[in-house]
C-alpha cells in the first residue's frame, strides 16, 4: 500500500551528477514512489552559486546553507553530491545525527574516511550507501556487498577511471594528445573537480581501496593501494604495446595472496593483450572482474562516469534506503572482520615489458641478460633494433616479484652499455 506521507530527501550539491539526480526525481517520480511505496519529495537543494539557473528545480528549494539543511530534522535520506573531504564528512555525521540515512558518491570521502561513516550510521540506526562511488552506473558494490555474501572473493580488477579510460583509449585509437583527451573528458563531465585524481591513479587508488574492503571484508585504506598515474604513457609506450599485440589501461588489481593470509591493492598502466575484454573497453566505460572461489569468474561492465550514468547508481541507493527506512530496517553495514594485512607492492608478482636504450656493441645483451639472471628474473622475450652506434632493448619477463624488478632495475641503471631504462610497464591478464 502506497504511504502518502512523502520520504524527504535533501540533496547537497548540484553539479554534474546532482543536477541529473533532481531531474531523474522530478521526471519518475511517480515511478519511484511505486517502487518504494511513498512518494520521494525533494526537499532542499543545497548549492555553491544560488543565482545559476536549474532547469526543473523549484526556485524555493535553494539554499546555499549545507548545514542547516542537513540539521532540519525532517530529511529522510540524504544525498551528498558535493565531492571532497570536507564539507562532505561533517555534512554526512550531521545527517547521522539528526536522523538521515545517506547516499553518497564521494570515492574519495568513503576510501579516506569509510569505517568512521559507516560507524556513525550504524549508531544512529541509519544506511550509508554509495554505489555510485565506485564505477559509475556499473553495479559493483551491491553485488559484492550482498549477492556475494556467501563467496569467497580472490581477485578483483578492472578498468574503474572513466576519464583515464577515455584518453588513454584516444591516445590509441585516434592518436590525440594528451591534452586535448584530458579537455574532452572533462567538458563531457567525467573528470574529478582536480583532474590530477584521475590521470595520477588517487581516484582508482580511492575505488580499489573500497573494492578491497568490501570483496576482503578488510580494512583497506587509500594510502594502502599502490598507486602510479598514466601521465607517463606516451605514444611510443603504445608502440610497444601494439609490437606485442597489447594495448595500455589503467588497472586496479586487489588480490588475495595465495596462501590466503593477506591481500594487495594497486593502480598502475599495464600493457594488456588485444584480445583480452578488457582492451575493448572504450572511452568513459568501465569494466571490472571479480574471480570468486564458487562462481569462478564474474565480468561487470558498463558506463563508469557521467553525469545521468552515475545519477542511475544514486538513485538505485535512494531507492533502497528509502525502502530500509519504510521497513524500519537498515541494510548491510561495514564488515571488516577478516582484518586481513595489506602487503606491500614488493611481493605482487607479474610480468614486466622494460624498454631499454643501450650502447650497440657486443656483449650487452649478454650483460643486460645476467643482470635479470642475478636478480632471478626470468626473460620471455628480447628484441633489439639497432642504429647509428645505439639499440634499443626490449625485455619482456615472465612473471617475478616487484621487488625482484626492481633490483634488476636498479643494477641496468648501474651499468656503462645502458644509457636509460626508457619505460618500465607491467604487462597483465595473461
Ligand atoms: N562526474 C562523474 O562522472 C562522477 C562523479 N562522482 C562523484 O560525485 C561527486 C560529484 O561529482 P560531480 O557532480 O561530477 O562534481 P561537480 O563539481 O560537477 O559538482 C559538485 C557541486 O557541488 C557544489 N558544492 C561544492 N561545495 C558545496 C557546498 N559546500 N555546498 C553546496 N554545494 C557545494 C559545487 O558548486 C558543484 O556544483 C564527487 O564526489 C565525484 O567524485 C562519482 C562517479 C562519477
Ligand atoms: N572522475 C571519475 C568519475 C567517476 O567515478 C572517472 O573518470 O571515473
Ligand atoms: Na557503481
Amino acid at each position: 500500500m502506497m504511504r502518502t506521507r512523502p520520504l524527504k530527501v535533501a540533496l547537497l550539491g548540484c553539479g554534474v551528477v546532482g543536477s541529473e539526480v533532481a531531474r531523474i526525481m522530478t521526471t519518475h517520480a511517480a515511478d519511484l514512489a511505486a517502487r518504494i511505496g511513498a512518494p520521494v519529495e525533494l526537499a532542499g537543494v543545497a548549492v555553491r552559486r544560488p543565482d545559476r539557473v536549474r532547469a526543473g528545480i523549484d526556485p524555493s528549494l535553494i539554499t546555499t546553507d549545507a548545514t542547516a539543511l542537513v540539521k532540519r530534522g525532517d530529511i529522510d535520506v540524504v544525498v551528498e553530491v558535493i565531492g571532497g573531504i570536507e564539507p562532505a564528512r561533517t555534512l554526512i555525521t550531521t545527517a547521522f545525527q539528526h536522523g538521515a540515512s545517506v547516499v553518497s558518491a564521494n570515492k574519495a570521502l568513503i576510501a579516506q574516511d569509510g569505517a568512521a561513516l559507516h560507524a556513525a550510521a550504524e549508531e544512529q540506526g541509519r544506511d550509508l550507501y554509495y554505489e555510485a562511488a565506485v564505477a559509475g552506473a556499473i553495479p559493483l558494490i551491491r553485488p559484492l556487498r550482498e549477492s556475494m555474501a556467501g563467496d569467497k572473493v580472490n581477485r578483483v580488477l578492472g578498468i574503474v577511471n572513466g576519464t583515464t579510460n577515455f584518453i588513454l583509449d584516444k591516445m590509441d585509437t585516434t592518436g590525440a594528445g594528451y591534452q586535448e583527451a584530458l579537455d574532452e573528458a572533462t567538458a563531457l563531465g567525467y573528470a574529478e573537480a582536480d583532474p590530477t585524481a584521475d590521470v595520477e591513479g588517487f581516484d582508482a587508488a580511492a575505488k580499489a581501496a573500497i573494492l578491497s574492503g568490501i570483496a576482503f571484508h578488510s580494512r583497506v585504506l587509500l594510502d594502502d593501494v599502490y598507486r602510479e598515474g598514466m601521465t607517463e604513457v606516451t605514444a611510443a609506450d603504445f608502440a610497444s604495446a601494439k609490437e606485442m599485440g597489447c594495448t595500455i589501461k589503467l588497472l586496479a588489481i586487489c588480490e588475495r595472496a595465495a596462501d590466503g593470509g593477506s591481500v594487495t591493492a594497486r593502480v598502475h598502466p599495464a600493457m594488456i593483450p588485444l584480445t583480452h575484454p578488457l582492451a575493448s573497453v572504450r572511452g568513459a566505460y568501465n569494466a571490472v572482474f571479480v574471480e570468486s572461489e564458487a562462481a569462478g569468474q564474474l565480468m561487470f561492465y558498463g558506463p563508469g562516469a557521467g553525469g545521468s550514468p552515475t545519477a542511475s547508481a544514486v538513485l538505485g541507493d535512494l531507492v533502497a534506503v528509502c525502502r530500509n527506512r519504510l521497513a524500519g530496517a537498515t541494510g548491510p553495514g561495514d564488515s571488516a572482520y577478516a582484518a586481513l594485512p595489506v602487503s606491500p607492492m614488493g611481493e605482487v608478482v607479474t610480468r614486466y615489458h622494460i624498454s631499454l636504450d643501450v650502447a650497440d656493441k657486443p656483449g650487452v645483451l649478454a650483460q643486460v641478460a645476467t643482470v635479470f639472471a642475478e636478480h632471478g628474473v626470468s626473460i620471455d622475450t628480447v628484441r633489439q633494433q639497432g642504429k647509428d652506434g645505439e639499440a634499443s632493448l626490449v625485455v619482456v619477463t615472465h612473471r617475478a616479484s616487484d621487488a625482484s624488478l626492481s633490483g634488476v632495475v636498479e643494477a641496468l641503471r648501474g651499468l656503462d652499455t645502458v644509457r636509460g631504462v626508457a619505460s618500465i610497464m607491467r604487462v597483465e591478464g595473461e
